[in-house]
């Protein structure tokens, strides 16, 4: 069961301008949680910290960057040591970029590897039909799929480790509707087996059928969770002015080009 709890979560980096050195604000802070057994989707503007979310909790920033509070999983802080232990075996990253693969290796291979990272023996054939590829796929390298097939070999990997707390950033960038709701499909039956998923995504219309929970990221600080359902009608049932801002902007309500949210 995964249970992952982020408290007051930043990110800076420190760079040099000129001979001066600044510090850029990535991700302000973040507060939330993902219980076992639930989707929760993480939905805000492009460019408003939710990959460096992600990164932040998978020790996977570059080295100048400044990381400022708590992080636990099942209660446990995820400090270095536990992170080496749980990185790819309890927890996942569906990367955003499909580089995350290796350019030189076979899909059906990369997967084996995600397995075997995990300590299991993976169904390649299973695996990729969970994700709508077909069986044939497994041979193919990086270069020979589609954008959207890669993205769907990466939630193939990071399923395929059998964690129980997957962070998906962002996994239907580019695909066409029908495997997107594959993919969105396969990753509320990770979370129906009782794991954790964080949805990461700019598309709140996207997120509503398959999450739970809704957390915004809003002007680089997380608004506390709605849930997914409070999301219909006039957004009456929405407990934040935030939520309901982000709300009646998805074009199905009537946005306006050139509104702006939170103006
Ligand atoms: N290595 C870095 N050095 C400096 N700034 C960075 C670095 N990585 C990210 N940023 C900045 O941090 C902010 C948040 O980036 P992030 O990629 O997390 O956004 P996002 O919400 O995931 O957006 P998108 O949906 O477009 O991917 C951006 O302003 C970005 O330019």
């Amino acid at each position: 069961m995964g249970h992952l709890a982020i408290r007051d979560l930043g990110v800076e980096f420190r760079r040099r301008a000129g001979l001066r050195r600044e510090t850029v604000v990535g991700l302000g802070s973040a507060t939330l949680e993902v219980r076992p057994g639930e989707v929760l989707a993480l939905v805000g503007a492009s460019g408003g910290g939710k990959s460096l979310l992600a990164h932040a909790v998978l020790g996977l920033l570059p080295p100048n960057a400044r990381v400022r509070g708590e992080v636990r999983l099942d209660g446990q802080p995820l400090d270095e040591a536990a992170l080496r232990g749980a990185r790819g075996r309890r927890l996942a990253l569906v990367p955003q970029s499909p580089t995350h693969l290796d350019p030189l290796a076979p899909v059906g291979r990369q997967l084996a590897w995600a397995g075997r990272r995990g300590g299991r023996a993976v169904d390649v054939g299973f695996a990729l039909a969970a994700v709508g590829l077909p069986a044939a796929s497994a041979a193919l390298r990086p270069a020979e799929l589609s954008g959207g097939m890669a993205r769907r070999a990466l939630l193939a990997a990071a399923l395929g480790t059998g964690a129980d707390t997957i962070l998906a950033d962002e996994p239907t960038d580019g695909l066409d509707p029908r495997n997107a709701a594959t993919v969105l499909a396969t990753l509320r039956q990770a979370a129906d087996a009782g794991g954790a998923v964080l949805l990461i995504t700019h598309d709140l219309a996207l997120a509503i059928p398959v999450a739970d929970r809704v957390v915004t990221l809003w002007d680089g600080a997380t608004l506390p969770a709605e849930a997914a359902s409070a999301f219909r009608g006039a957004g009456d049932d929405l407990r934040h002015e935030g939520s309901r801002r982000l709300w009646q902007a998805v074009p199905q309500n009537g946005f306006q080009a050139g509104e702006r949210v939170g103006a």
